[in-house]
C-alpha cells in the first residue's frame, strides 16, 4: 500500500518557517520553569527547530542556534552510556520500564512499589539511579567525562560544556532530588558505598550541558539510524562509530516511546506517533526511524514539563509528512 505513505515529501527550510509562523502563538499558553531559579531568565516566546535527515541534510528555523541545558534529554544519554557499561541485565535490576502516571519528580511509588526501583530511567529518580551507577567507584568526573566525550562525538563539536549558571542554581534548590537520593540509598536502590553528593553532583551537571536544536537533532539522527554511521569525515573515519550497538539503541529508544514525554507519553505517541525525550529548559529531541531526527527549543512548558508549541509543532509534522509509526500506510 503506497497511498499517503509520504504525502508531503521532504522536510524543507519553508516547512519549517511554516511551523515556526504556526506554533509561536502556543508559547503563551506554557510557562517558563522557575523552579530552578536560573531557567526562569529564559525568553518564553523562543521557538526553534532543526531537522537532521538521513540523506545527510540539515536545515533549522527559528531559535534553533540558541543554546539551553538538556535537562532531563540528557537522560537518554546516560541510560545509553549506563546500558553499554553494565549491559541491560544490571541495568534494569536497579530501575524499572514501566511508565508512569506521576510528574517526573515524584517520590510516591518508591515506597509503594514491591519493588522499590523507580518506574523507568526517564523520570528524576530513574536516572539518579543510572547517575549512582556511572558514579561508582567514587569518580563521577570520569562519569560526566563519558557522558561528554558521547554527546561530543554524536554531535561533532567537541566544546560541549556544563552551564555554571544553571548547574549552581539546580544545586542550590535541588532538595527534591536530593531527597529521591538519599530515600532509595536508605530503601538500597542505590548501593550502600555510593556517594549520594557525587551521583547527584553527575546528575545535576549531565542536566546542566549546553546544547541548541542543531545539537539535538543530530542526537535525534543518531537514534534515528540505531547508531549506525551516517556521515563520515573527510578521511573516511565516522564520529559515531561503535558508540552503541542496534540492541541498545532499540531500547533506549522504546524507554522513549513509553516514557520519554513523562505523565503524557501516551497521550505524546498517539498523537505523534514518534520516540521522544523532553527536558524542562523547553527541548525535545525526537525522531523518525531510519529517517529524520529532530531538535526542538520551546521553553514555555505545559504541565507535565513539556514544550507546549513543541510538541504541537511534532504533531503538524508527523501528520503532514506520515511519520507515525503505528500507520495504516506502511509499506510492506
Ligand atoms: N524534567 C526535567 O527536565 C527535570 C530535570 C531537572 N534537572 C530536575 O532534576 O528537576
Amino acid at each position: 500500500m503506497k497511498e499517503n505513505a509520504n504525502p508531503a515529501g521532504i522536510i524543507g527550510k519553508d516547512a519549517l518557517a511554516e511551523l515556526i509562523r504556526r506554533y509561536r502563538p502556543y508559547t503563551k499558553q506554557g510557562k517558563v520553569a522557575d523552579y530552578i531559579p536560573e531557567l526562569a531568565y529564559t525568553n518564553p516566546h523562543a521557538l526553534g527547530i532543526a531537522v537532521a535527515g538521513a540523506d545527510g541534510s540539515l536545515v533549522h528555523e527559528g531559535d534553533a542556534t540558541t543554546r539551553f541545558t538538556l535537562q532531563s534529554i540528557s537522560k537518554i544519554i546516560t541510560l545509553m552510556v549506563a546500558l553499554n557499561d553494565y549491559g541491560p541485565e544490571r541495568v534494569f535490576s536497579k530501575v524499572g520500564m514501566e511508565p508512569s502516571v506521576d510528574p517526573f519528580n515524584s517520590i510516591v511509588k518508591l515506597e509503594t512499589l514491591d519493588q522499590k526501583k523507580p518506574l523507568n530511567p526517564m523520570i528524576n529518580a530513574g536516572a539518579i539511579v543510572i547517575a549512582s551507577l556511572l558514579s561508582a567507584g567514587g569518580n563521577p568526573d570520569e562519569g560526566l567525562q563519558r557522558i561528554c566525550d558521547t554527546i561530543s562525538r554524536i554531535i561533532g563539536r567537541n566544546d560541549i560544556r556544563v552551564d555554571q549558571k544553571v548547574y549552581q542554581s539546580e544545586r542550590k534548590t535541588g532538595d527534591r532530588n536530593r531527597a529521591l537520593a538519599y530515600f532509595m540509598k536508605s530503601t538500597g536502590v542505590i548501593d550502600a558505598d555510593v556517594d549520594v553528593e557525587e551521583t547527584l553532583d553527575l546528575y545535576f551537571k549531565a542536566c546542566s550541558l549546553e546544547v541548541d536544536c542543531v545539537d539535538l537533532a543530530k542526537i535525534g539522527l543518531f537514534f534515528a539510524m540505531w547508531g549506525k554511521c551516517v556521515q563520515k569525515q573527510d578521511d573516511g573515519t565516522c564520529l559515531t562509530e561503535g558508540i552503541v550497538s542496534p540492541r541498545i539503541a532499540q531500547i533506549v529508544t522504546t524507554i522513549m516511546i513509553t516514557s520519554g514525554m513523562y505523565n503524557h507519553s501516551g497521550e505524546f505517541f498517539l498523537k505523534v506517533g514518534l520516540p521522544a525525550k523532553s527536558g524542562v529548559s523547553g527541548g525535545i529531541v525526537a525522531f523518525a526511524p531510519n529517517r529524520y531526527g529532530f531538535g526542538i527549543f520551546g521553553p514555555a512548558i505545559d504541565a507535565a514539563g513539556n514544550s507546549v508549541a513543541g510538541v504541537r509543532m511534532l504533531e503538524d509534522l508527523s501528520r503532514t509528512f506520515g511519520l507515525h509509526l503505528v500507520s495504516p500506510y506502511v509499506e510492506f
